[in-house]
């Protein structure tokens, strides 16, 4: 009892200091800075790109790393399976699963479904690098956790935008094909409720202030009925501004017995943070994101006189190198926008996405890119993270990344060419230099990761020859 006053009491302080905790915390949001002009550096937007990476995914990713289990509940069991039979889910649900052609639980899951799936529910926080089965493990929980006899909400997902939402409901809705009787609804801007209705469903999936709204202003459904929380993307929730403060308002009001999960695919102490604040005794477990590595790249400079003798590099390297397909990265709309259209025109199959585009548009150029109808695809930092296409041999830095003082931005320069050599393959890193300044951030480049990038004269097609060997 004593300890239930202590939380409550944490809670409390927490809320009042955890919105000026995170807006100290320096994770990029979703605001463009308000600039929005075609000059402007263009931003890199976590939620979209959480959103492209789903939308875009073909598979699991697969990964070396061990899982770390860190247990705060001494008393709990821990154990892992390597088959979905061994969790002795409903048949139906267990038809679900491989009909979305799982035939074994990833290693996130091997550790994850039995906590979830455990009794008494124990807590979760499970952090894991983006496309590694989150989603389905915590998708699989949710759904094994519903008494269909109780028509009123018992499991409730928390996503931090309508599309992110969207895509968890449609994995659950594939999942509880053989299960119709489970029901769902959408908590999402557009989905309407009266006020002294009851929600019937038992899985609510949704956005912060939807749910908020329906649950205490219009008090359609209890919180304290639910027996399972969920709080999906908590890295891109906590990046949304106001979604933090609404996740503890709609966690405050929960059976203290409810059981939370927590998801997030990325590891900050930001996260942590957050994470202590929701789920109390919790075990915690952890798959090491593989790491990006500049081993399998050879980075070269070309020294530039202008834009146009960019262009000229550009041209000339493809056409000698032009075996797999390249990503060129500018720093703004305007460049790229440019570059784009004076590639078209010489008859090169070029694709652009800036953040221009709808979402709709994005998944398109990439699923396009993706199957090789263009060879190249010229972007900004709206594409610098965790978008892999594997055929990638050649990154482009037109511009090379920069932070908001103007300093190298080593972070971004990683994630941009860690596009290509990956998993052990052979890729090529090209930056074009076209001023001191330009040669200064490459230089501290250099010197950040302790790799050579070597000299290129972008006008010697021997010597270029030679780089694609
Ligand atoms: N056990 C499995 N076997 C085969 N494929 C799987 C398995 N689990 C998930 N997948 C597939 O792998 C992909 C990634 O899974 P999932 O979306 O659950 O990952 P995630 O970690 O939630 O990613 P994100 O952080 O982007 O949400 C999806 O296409 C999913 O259908």
């Amino acid at each position: 009892m004593s300890q239930k006053i202590d939380w409550a009491k944490f809670a409390e302080e927490q809320e009042k200091s955890l919105p000026q905790k995170i807006s100290q915390i320096n994770i990029q949001s979703n605001e463009a800075n308000g600039k929005d002009s075609d000059d402007a550096p263009e931003q890199f937007n976590v939620a979209e790109a959480s959103l492209l990476r789903k939308v875009i995914r073909k598979g699991l990713i697969e990964s070396k790393n061990d899982i770390e289990v860190q247990r705060q509940n001494p008393n709990s069991p821990l154990y892992s399976v390597k088959t979905f039979e061994a969790l002795n889910l409903n048949p139906n649900l267990l038809k679900g699963v491989y009909d979305m052609g799982f035939n074994a639980p990833s290693k996130i899951q091997e550790t994850a479904l039995p906590t979830l799936l455990a009794n008494p529910p124990q807590n979760l926080i499970a952090q894991s690098q983006s496309g590694t089965g989150k989603t389905a493990a915590f998708v699989l929980a949710m759904l094994s956790r519903v008494d269909v006899s109780k028509k009123y909400p018992q499991v409730l997902c928390l996503s931090p935008t309508y599309e992110l939402a969207i895509q968890t409901g449609e994995v659950a809705a594939h999942m509880a094909k053989f299960c119709p009787e489970i029901e769902m609804k959408y908590a999402v801007r557009g989905e309407e409720v009266s006020r002294g209705s009851r929600i019937t469903e038992h899985i609510i999936i949704g956005t912060p202030g939807k749910v908020l709204d329906w649950a205490l202003k219009f008090q359609v459904f209890d919180l304290k009925q639910l027996t399972v929380f969920v709080l999906d993307e908590a890295d891109v929730m906590i990046a949304t501004q106001g979604h933090q403060d609404q996740c503890i308002r709609i966690h405050k009001k929960l059976n203290p017995s409810c059981q939370m999960m927590f998801f997030s695919a990325t590891y900050d102490q930001a996260i942590m943070e957050f994470a202590e604040v929701i789920v109390p005794d919790p075990i915690t477990i952890r798959l090491k994101r593989e790491e990006e590595s500049l081993d399998n790249i050879q980075q070269y400079y070309v020294k530039c006189a202008g834009p146009q003798e960019k262009y000229n590099a550009v041209t000339n390297i493809y056409g000698t190198v032009g075996v797999g397909q390249a990503i060129i990265f500018c720093q703004t709309k305007r460049t790229a926008n440019w570059l784009a259209e004076k590639m078209s025109k010489e008859g090169h199959a070029v694709a652009v996405l800036t953040g221009d585009l709808t979402v709709e548009q994005r998944i398109n150029v990439l699923d396009r890119f993706r199957s090789g109808q263009e060879k190249v695809l010229i972007t900004t930092n709206v594409l610098s993270r965790g978008i892999d296409v594997e055929q990638v041999t050649i990154v482009v830095n037109f511009d090379l990344p920069v932070d908001m003082q103007g300093k190298a931005d080593c972070d971004t320069y990683l994630h941009r060419i860690g596009r290509t050599g990956r998993f052990g393959k052979h890729g090529i890193a090209i930056n074009l230099v076209d001023t001191q300044e330009a040669m200064n951030i490459c230089l501290a480049i250099e010197k950040h990761f302790n790799r050579k990038i070597q000299y290129l004269n972008a006008e010697d097609s021997d010597e270029i020859e030679k780089i694609g060997a």
